[in-house]
């Protein structure tokens, strides 16, 4: 399947007629939000090869996940996508609005387990995409990835009055780890998100194929996040493995080299064997294409005249 992330002219044409009418949000424009949000989703998924994720090659240290069930799960959230964006256009960020997208986040979790009979495909991504999506509509044609994740960790940093309390896999490997996990990752303003789309821009820059740039994004932020997923499943040696292994991947050359294919494998079996693999790094991937053609910094002084009219 072949999904053009890089066709990111029409989405900002988009949002550049969208923002002077100041009468809310179109639905064209929360679609197209969604369609982006969708599209990398399923680029990360059939990127190929992870390490220890599913890809086309199957389902990786995912017993009960295979491709069809990602892509599926993928596309079940369009809906959620597209009613975060619309519910975030004239918006600041506030409890008001981290409350209101906490309610259809979790509705699409539901969403989810219904397409995936209980699974957990995209519970981080919802996460994260959802609070980056809402980001981007609040800072409108002249956001960049640097002020659209800034604003995204101002949602989430406000309190959200209604979550129920569950015991999920990685608040129990926050607390067993002390690490932040993915609340801290979007407290920060997603840095992981910002290193791979640098990762992915400078990759390409080099001449890098295009799915050997998302590889190596990938692999830059497994190299350094606290992935909670490898720690519940993995503990502290599939943490060590999976930064390790990355940094060994990205410094035989990345995923373009014969040999840094090689190390990709290597890692790959490694994980496998420890049943253990990168979902929170996946996440990060996935939030980077939908980011892709987004300014780093704001910058153009035509996009900011149109913001100001
Ligand atoms: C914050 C979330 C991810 C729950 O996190 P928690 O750590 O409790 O648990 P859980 O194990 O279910 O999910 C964590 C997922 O995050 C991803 N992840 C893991 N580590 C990291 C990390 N360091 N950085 C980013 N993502 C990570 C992984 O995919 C992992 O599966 C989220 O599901 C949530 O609270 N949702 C409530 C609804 C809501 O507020 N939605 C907002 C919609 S925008
Ligand atoms: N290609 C991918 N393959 C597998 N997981 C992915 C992929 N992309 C992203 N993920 C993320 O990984 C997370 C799944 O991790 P994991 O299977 O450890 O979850 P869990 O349900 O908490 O644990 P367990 O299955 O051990 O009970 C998902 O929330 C999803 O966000």
């Amino acid at each position: 399947m072949h999904v053009d992330l890089l066709e990111v002219d029409l989405l900002q044409a988009d949002l550049l007629e969208a923002r002077p009418s100041g009468a809310g949000f179109p639905l064209p424009n929360a679609d197209a939000i969604a369609g982006r949000a969708v599209a990398a989703l399923v680029a990360e998924a059939t990127l190929t090869p992870k390490p220890g994720l599913v890809d086309r090659r199957g389902p990786g240290a995912h017993a009960d996940v295979e491709l069809a069930t990602l892509l599926a799960s993928a596309e079940a959230l369009r809906p959620t996508f597209a009613e975060i964006a619309r519910a975030s256009a004239g918006r600041r960020p506030s409890p008001e609005l981290r409350e209101d997208l906490a309610r259809i986040g979790r509705d699409g979790e539901r969403r989810m387990f219904a397409v995936t009979g209980g699974a957990n495909t995209h519970r981080g991504a919802i996460w994260a995409l959802g609070l980056l999506a809402a980001a981007r509509v609040l800072e409108g044609a002249g956001g960049s990835v640097e002020t659209i994740c800034a604003t995204a960790g101002r949602i989430a940093r406000h309190a959200d009055r209604f979550a129920p309390p569950r015991a999920t896999n990685g608040a129990r490997a926050c607390r067993a780890y002390g690490v932040s996990g993915a609340r801290g990752e979007a407290d920060a303003g997603f840095p992981h998100v910002r290193l791979a789309v640098a990762t992915l821009r400078a990759r390409r820059a080099a001449g890098a194929a295009e799915d050997h740039a998302h590889l190596d994004a990938l692999l830059s932020v497994m190299a350094r996040l606290d992935d909670t997923c490898l720690l519940h499943r993995g503990g502290r040696r599939a943490l060590r493995v999976a930064r390790l292994g990355a940094r060994a991947v990205l410094g035989t050359g990345g995923a373009a080299t014969a040999e840094g294919q090689g190390a990709l494998l290597a890692l790959d079996r490694r994980l496998l064997a420890l049943n253990a693999s990168p979902g929170g790094a996946a996440d990060m991937l996935a939030a980077a294409l939908f980011l892709d053609g987004v300014p780093e910094r704001r910058s153009s002084a035509p996009l900011q005249a149109q913001r100001e009219m």
